[in-house]
């Protein structure tokens, strides 16, 4: 097999790193990294696979890469890709859904309790030295168990989470999803419904679900306008699947009690970012996946799918372009 022109765009574990290097020549270059963006733009025309996370792959970037044909990212999501160039082009794009599965749902899940029993807070109060007495009740939290849990994005995450919800703290579950799929929990433990069914009737609203075209700005005023008066929301999706302006209006003023927000608009989330104090919200800096053992699960998946891709094979997972009509 000859040895092709990779360019690793993320820093991978020095394992992953080794069995590229075995078999291709590698450039190593993180955009994002001071000094590195110039060894990562002189790359491009010459590179014939890629693997890496979080920076866009735009047009602008492909149009640079004439002699791409494997993009291996490190992450279950591809919203930092053009998929209209990446379809067109025949460029292979791999994924790693399923790895970080149980991953993602359990932080999905630590964000619904420390909303609601406003964990970080109450760290915080002992942290700076203000429990000098019994906490009282402009302190106390909300019960997560029996309440609903409501879910839009109902695949792998989604399943997982529903699990948690229903088996582990007895919460109806209502679920939305564009197509049909059985909830894969006992009978009568949760439902299929409509967008506007899930927002009427959940004291979680948990979004984890893709960005597209369809699902960006889905969560706006009216939607907010539809949810109960305390519900409590988790975007462990991507931010722009939320309109920020009617988020922080929807924390001021009603419905919302807090917000758990592990996406933004902006990543890293902007110094001036009013959600970045705001005193309802509890913001993680996009680490649903981020455990040892998961990043280093998804790291292997992906350094296989380029390796397999690069030799003509199918990879573990990859996307699959829309035919143009
Ligand atoms: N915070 C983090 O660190 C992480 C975030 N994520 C995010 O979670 C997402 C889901 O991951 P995963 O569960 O593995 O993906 P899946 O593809 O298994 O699930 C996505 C679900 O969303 C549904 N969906 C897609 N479009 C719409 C729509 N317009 N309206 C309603 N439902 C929709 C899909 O069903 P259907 O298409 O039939 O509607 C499917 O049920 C990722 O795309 C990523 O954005 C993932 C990992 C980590
Ligand atoms: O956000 C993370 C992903 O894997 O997608």
């Amino acid at each position: 097999m000859s040895r092709r022109k990779v360019l690793v765009y993320r820093q991978l574990p020095p394992d992953q790193l080794a069995r590229i290097e075995q078999a291709h020549d590698v450039v190593v270059a993180n955009p994002r990294v001071d000094g590195q963006r110039d060894a990562f733009l002189n790359a491009l025309p010459t590179v014939e696979g890629m693997i890496g996370s979080s920076y866009p792959i735009d047009e602008e970037v492909l149009k640079q890469a004439p002699r791409l044909k494997v993009i291996s990212s490190i992450s279950v999501g591809l919203d930092k890709f053009s998929l209209h160039a990446v379809g067109r082009r025949g460029i292979m794009l791999c994924h790693t859904p399923g790895v970080l599965t149980e991953t993602v749902a359990d932080l999905l899940f630590a964000m619904v309790l420390a909303t609601s029993r406003r964990v970080a807070e109450l760290a915080r109060y002992v942290r700076d030295g203000r429990w000098d007495r019994s906490v009282g009740e402009d302190l106390y939290g909300w019960d997560v168990h029996g309440k609903t849990m409501g879910i839009v994005g109902y695949g792998r995450i989604g399943q997982a989470l529903a699990h948690r919800a229903a088996l582990g703290f007895n919460m109806p579950v209502l679920y939305h999803t564009r197509t049909p799929v059985p909830s894969g929990l006992p009978e009568g433990r949760a439902l299929a419904v409509t967008l506007r069914d899930v927002l009427m009737g959940s004291d979680f609203l948990v979004l984890v679900l893709p960005l597209t075209e369809q699902t960006r700005g889905l969560i706006g005023p009216q939607e907010f306008a539809l949810m109960k008066p305390g519900a409590i929301l988790i975007n462990g999706a991507r931010g722009p699947i939320v309109q920020e302006a009617a988020l922080l209006h929807a924390l001021q003023h009603g419905p919302l009690r807090a917000a758990g927000l592990d996406v933004f608009d902006t990543e890293p989330l902007p110094v001036d970012s009013p959600l970045r104090t705001h005193p309802k919200v509890l913001a993680l800096p996009h680490v649903g996946s981020a455990t040892h053992e998961t990043r280093q699960a998804m790291c292997e998946m992906a350094t296989t799918n380029l390796l397999l891709a690069l030799q003509g094979k199918p990879p573990l997972a990859a996307y699959a372009p829309v035919p143009s009509m």
